[in-house]
């Protein structure tokens, strides 16, 4: 049984090499919660795992949504960027592990049951990758995670809690400030703003993470109603990382793409101009 502690504080805070850990939908998008905050810090893991969302398998004739279907329960591990300069390594120093619990996102998001089945087998899938590295004598830190799946996946947190204690990884908890007073009044406290997201300073009403799909729907219209904006303030902060070495590499899938699967290619250009 894996150790699961808990502490308040920010998780981009974790030592160089960490495993930082966040729950992700399998059609490409962070678009609001701590993958927003993800997304402005580590724009070289958004577009790998927006990547690995668009893109089946080199040679794969499977359609785009059976490949994000296939996506499901399994984890994508992104390493720090291979560093040009020292400035680099401080700046990116962690391992990003999107775990792809639910396969759609709003309205679509995945019941409870499913997320925290497919959070059991993201989890193997993640154990298994840290194995493999570390026997490679790489250096890789301890496991970091935020709440995954109490926000905007509607998920409560003691279930998700249970399905990470049965797994092999033992990872450290990190929660803003603020968050398990909501849990104590049995509300939810709206999600801390990303850096340079306008504060909303709302609150939710008490009961509205109750796990039903009405709370989820709630959570997920008023993540909605802002979600356009946030977007375009996201656009403008992620830059290109001097270090992505495979961007290059990706731009000419998009090329392949659009000439073997030219309805893919579009739906990833739309992301591209999108976000
Ligand atoms: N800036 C911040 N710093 C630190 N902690 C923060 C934070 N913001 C929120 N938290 C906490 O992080 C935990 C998880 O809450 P989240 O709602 O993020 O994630 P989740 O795992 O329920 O859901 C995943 C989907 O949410 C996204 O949005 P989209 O579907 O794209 O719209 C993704 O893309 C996925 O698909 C909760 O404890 C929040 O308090």
């Amino acid at each position: 049984m894996a150790i699961i502690s808990e502490e308040i504080g920010d998780i981009f805070s974790a030592p160089p090499k960490s495993i930082l850990i966040h729950a992700c939908n399998a059609r490409g998008a962070w678009g609001s919660g701590v993958a927003v905050a993800f997304k402005q810090k580590y724009p070289y893991a958004f577009r790998k795992y927006n990547a690995r969302c668009l893109s089946p398998p080199t040679g794969s004739k499977i359609s785009i949504k059976q490949h994000q279907a296939n996506v499901v329960g399994t984890t994508l591990l992104i390493p720090p960027p291979k560093a040009t300069n020292q400035r680099q390594v401080s700046k990116t120093p962690h391992y990003i592990a999107c775990l792809f619990t639910s396969l759609d996102y709003g309205k679509r998001v995945s019941p409870p049951e499913e997320i925290l089945k497919n959070t059991g087998n993201a989890l193997k899938d993640l154990a298994k990758q840290v194995a493999e590295i570390r026997e490679l004598r790489e250096e890789m830190g301890n496991c970091h995670a935020v709440r995954i799946n109490s926000g905007r996946f509607g998920v409560d947190w003691q279930k998700t809690k249970a399905v990470l204690q049965g797994g092999d990884l033992d990872i450290t908890v990190v929660r803003p400030e603020g968050e398990d007073k909501a849990d104590e009044a049995g509300g939810k406290l709206e999600q801390p703003p990303a850096k340079g997201e306008k504060a909303k300073g709302k609150t939710l009403p008490t009961g509205i993470n109750t796990r039903g799909c009405n709370g989820r729907a709630s959570i997920r219209a008023s993540a909605e109603s802002s979600f356009e904006k946030q977007m375009r303030g996201v656009k403008r902060k992620v830059g290109k990382d001097p270090d992505d070495g495979d961007e290059h590499r990706e731009d000419m899938q998009g090329q392949a793409l659009a000439r073997t699967h030219p309805g893919i290619a579009k739906r990833r250009k739309k992301m591209d101009l999108d976000r």
